[in-house]
């Protein structure tokens, strides 16, 4: 059974302020730990006013790394590559932001390349944090033919590449992803999402577990660390 925590806002401006504090939180915890800290941020819309604030914080910035959970298979300055947003949100903090997409044809040949990049980083992280898409899909991790190899990846394999079919309407390109198994070694995961209709999806996911229909059931569904679930309802 999947142990969830949900808070919940009315106000969008709480949630970033909120999400902004505990990702800030587990930056600073780590650095004090291990003199270090690894974090891997989300793409899509939602997480977008929480980068803003994430950003202004006064954080060990240049001890922190800043992966992808997932990028799609374009160039750095695509409006589609995460790593792009994620640098125009954190470069100017002094954090490394880590790109993992490579372009390539052979997208397993792209998740091979994305996986040996990773490997040279001190691992687990210490927060994956998830989004979600109205599929369920979530990181990279789609319902479809490339489903069971990102669910059952081996725990030492970090990403896998991805051509989700149908491609997604917002961004209709293969993709590189963290694993379940990436995602589930995390310290802590995180999962922010908005709007009734993906609250009632994410919670029906939690609800069949390992039985789900969904990818972020099926991988949240062996999590062994509490989830944390932020829900805006704007
Ligand atoms: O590369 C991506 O698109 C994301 O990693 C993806 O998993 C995203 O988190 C969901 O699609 C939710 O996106 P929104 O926050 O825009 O709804």
């Amino acid at each position: 059974m999947i142990e969830a925590e949900w808070w919940e806002y009315d106000d969008p401006a709480a949630f970033a302020e909120a999400v902004a504090g505990d990702v800030g939180f587990i930056v600073e915890s780590a650095v004090e730990a291990r003199g270090q800290s690894l974090i891997a941020l989300p793409g899509g819309s939602t997480p977008r006013p929480v980068f803003a604030r994430l950003a202004e914080a006064r954080l060990p910035w240049k001890k922190t790394t800043i992966i992808p959970t997932d990028d799609r298979l374009v160039e750095v300055q695509s409006e589609l590559s995460n790593v792009r947003l994620l640098a125009e949100s954190f470069l100017s903090t002094g954090a490394r932001v880590f790109p993992v997409a490579t372009i390539n044809p052979d997208v397993k040949l792209a998740g091979n390349a994305a996986d040996a990049r990773l490997q040279d980083l001190s691992w687990p992280p210490d927060l994956v944090w998830l989004g979600m898409g109205e599929d369920g899909h979530t990181a990279s991790i789609f319902a479809g033919p490339d489903l069971d190899e990102a669910l059952q990846a081996p725990k030492s394999r970090r990403m896998v590449g991805v051509r989700p079919d149908p491609l997604p309407a917002e961004a209709p390109v293969p993709r590189v992803t963290l694993t379940r198994a990436a995602i589930l070694s995390a310290r802590t995961i995180l999962v922010t999402i908005a709007g009734e209709k993906k609250k009632a999806l994410l919670e029906q996911a939690i609800a069949d577990g390992a039985g789900s229909r969904l990818p972020i059931g099926r991988v949240l569904a062996e999590a062994e660390q509490p989830i944390d679930i932020h829900w805006c309802r704007a």
